[in-house]
């Protein structure tokens, strides 16, 4: 039985030659989400520099669930490139294109080429809470404590 989520994707015309993103093995979690930039016109992130990548990709993620965009390993151990608001969010509502915001925190300028695997989009459960304000919070053994109160 084919047990996975199906989500409807939209691949925009500067990413439509690019292949739609797959989990790769039968255990992985994340889809690995590709750079749409233009092949005669990769991005030059500088050390210390950010850069919003497009992906060329939109897609409706079901009601109930999120996109979490989040860092690659071998990017981040290799070349120092990570994702800067990670793990970005995308809401089930959004119907945008899906953007990839990375940070160089290496020592070399990196060449982000169209194709390149950027980032990974995992798909988690979202749980749908609303704050309901009350007199006083039940008491825990923590309390109030945190910031290493536990030690170290
Ligand atoms: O890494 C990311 C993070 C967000 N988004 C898109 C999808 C998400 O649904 C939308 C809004 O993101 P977020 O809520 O993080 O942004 P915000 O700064 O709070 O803006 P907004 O007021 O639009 O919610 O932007 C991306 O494409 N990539």
């Amino acid at each position: 039985m084919d047990r996975h989520l199906r989500i409807g994707v939209v691949r925009l015309d500067h990413g439509r030659d690019l292949p739609l993103p797959e989990m790769k093995t039968a255990g992985a979690a994340g889809l690995d989400l590709p750079a749409a930039v233009p092949a005669d016109a990769p991005i030059v992130l500088a050390p210390g520099g950010r850069t919003l990548v497009p992906t060329g990709l939109t897609m409706a993620i079901p009601e109930g669930y999120e996109g979490q965009v989040r860092p690659r390993s071998g990017l981040a151990f290799s070349q120092g490139v990570t994702v800067l608001n990670a793990p970005g969010t995308i809401d089930a509502d959004y119907r945008g294109e899906l953007k990839v915001l990375l940070v160089n925190l290496g020592d070399a300028p990196v060449e982000i080429t169209r194709g390149m695997r950027i980032a990974q989009l995992v798909i988690a459960p979202v749980t749908a809470t609303r704050l309901v304000e009350v007199e006083a919070l039940d008491d825990t053994v923590r309390g109030a404590g945190g910031f290493g109160s536990t030690g170290h």
